[in-house]
């Protein structure tokens, strides 16, 4: 019996942006079918740019990228982009449709997607973010926190492989983000997290990467990288005052 191929496979990756600047020198990073991990390191550290590869909005100077086995290159994009989810920061560049439902269905419609199983598919991934009674709003309408959730749900739409999350936590008040993270965890999905707020990958990431200068520095258990205080002088990574990463139950 073959098993499924890792979720993400990254290996020797490398890439210089035009004006010659080399932001990754190398990375090797393979993340498992269903894992939460949290991608963690300082700015400048090429998180972006390894992020930006994950569904071929660059190209890989040398190396390669494999989703669920299938390369990321130019004949496969269009699946590419359905399996690898991206939400950004900043949910208003992702919602631009008049209501929530329509913002949710674009993905799926785009790729063919009609009628009844396009109603229950839209349903399903706003139901799944808990945003299923807004579907008929203007997401201008929404809070900040109530729009992420839709952002998570266009994506969720389009059933990917994997949910990359960038700094999922911003902005989000306490209860806010605390019910975004008991929504990540209740998804049957890989999840790959770029953040600054360590506490809340270790509240939701088993394993974290640590990628710096370019190249992944630490890769382990998030309790136990965040209490190494040698990495974390190292790669200017900091809790926040009083933060003991032991007090906390590490997720499973
Ligand atoms: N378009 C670009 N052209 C040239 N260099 C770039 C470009 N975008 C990013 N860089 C450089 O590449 C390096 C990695 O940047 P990147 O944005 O991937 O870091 P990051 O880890 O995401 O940082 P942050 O935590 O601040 O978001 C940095 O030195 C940055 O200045």
């Amino acid at each position: 019996m073959t098993s499924a191929p890792p979720s993400l496979q990254v290996s020797g990756l490398a890439y210089a942006y035009p004006d010659g600047h080399q932001a990754l020198f190398g990375v090797e990073l393979t993340v498992a079918r269903g894992e939460r991990v949290a991608l963690l390191g300082p700015n400048g550290a090429g998180k972006t740019t390894l992020v930006l590869h994950l569904n071929g909005i660059l190209e890989a100077g040398a190396g390669s990228v494999t989703v669920a086995g299938l390369p990321v290159a130019k004949p496969n994009l269009a699946e590419i982009r359905r399996r690898v989810g991206i939400v950004f920061q900043d949910p208003d560049d992702q919602l631009f449709m008049p209501t929530v439902r329509e913002d949710v269905a674009f993905g799926p419609a785009a790729a063919g997607m009609r009628g009844a199983e396009l109603a229950e598919r839209v349903h399903r991934a706003l139901d799944r973010v808990g945003m299923a009674e807004f579907a008929d709003r203007p997401p201008h309408h929404l809070s900040f926190g109530q729009r992420r959730r839709v952002a998570v749900a266009t994506v969720l739409a389009m059933e990917p492989e994997i949910l990359v999350l960038d700094e999922p936590s911003s902005n989000l008040d306490p209860a806010s983000r605390r019910e975004l993270a008991d929504i990540l965890r209740s998804l049957d999905v890989t999840v790959l997290m770029v953040t600054h707020d360590l506490p809340y990958a270790l509240e939701l990431c088993p394993r974290s990467v640590v990628l710096s200068g370019g190249v992944i520095a630490a890769d382990g258990g998030t309790q136990d990288l965040l209490c190494d205080q040698e990495l974390m002088r190292e790669h200017r990574l900091e809790l926040p005052f009083g933060f003991d990463p032991r007090s906390v139950t590490a997720p499973v």
